[in-house]
């Protein structure tokens, strides 16, 4: 079975935020885009929408959805991970699950070490940077 889970690629000053996840979480030490599960009933808009409320403490505003990244990190642990472009609506980020975060520019999309499930989306949003990055406002 395929789990969904949602993440958000949050623009800022032409910076894409990345998170740490710490030692509490599985993937410890992997860099990712902060999101989560998407639970029964819900959409993933309205998951991302939740999940940045708990771990950012932020509200967000959604742009486009963009290509999902299906990876099997073992036989039961099939995610197929779905980004959305935003930027914060209100609130200032403090990282309530994750220990580091980063604003990380075109160039410097691969200076950490992604979750392998991000890479096919780090790659993509490195490709279409500009219209990503200035497609919201
Ligand atoms: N949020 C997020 N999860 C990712 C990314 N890349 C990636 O492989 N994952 C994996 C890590 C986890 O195995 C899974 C998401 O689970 P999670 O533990 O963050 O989600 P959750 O908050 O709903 O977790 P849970 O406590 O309900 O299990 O997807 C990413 O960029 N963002």
């Amino acid at each position: 079975m395929i789990i969904p889970v949602t993440c958000a690629i949050i623009i800022q000053d032409q910076k894409v935020l990345a998170v740490r996840r710490s030692k509490s979480m599985p993937l410890a030490g992997f860099w990712e885009f902060p999101g989560g599960k998407i639970e029964e009933g819900e959409s993933p808009a309205s998951c991302i929408i939740r999940e940045i409320k708990e771990e950012l403490g932020i509200e967000i505003k959604l742009g486009e959805i963009l290509p999902a990244s299906d990876h099997a990190y073992s036989q039961e642990k099939v995610i197929r991970l779905i980004p959305f472009s935003a930027i914060i609506h209100s609130g200032e980020i403090k990282l309530y699950e994750h220990d580091q975060l980063s604003w990380l520019g075109a160039n410097e999309l691969f200076e950490v070490t992604w979750a392998p499930a991000d890479i096919p989306i780090v790659s993509y949003l490195k490709e279409h940077w500009i219209s990503i990055v200035n497609g919201i406002k």
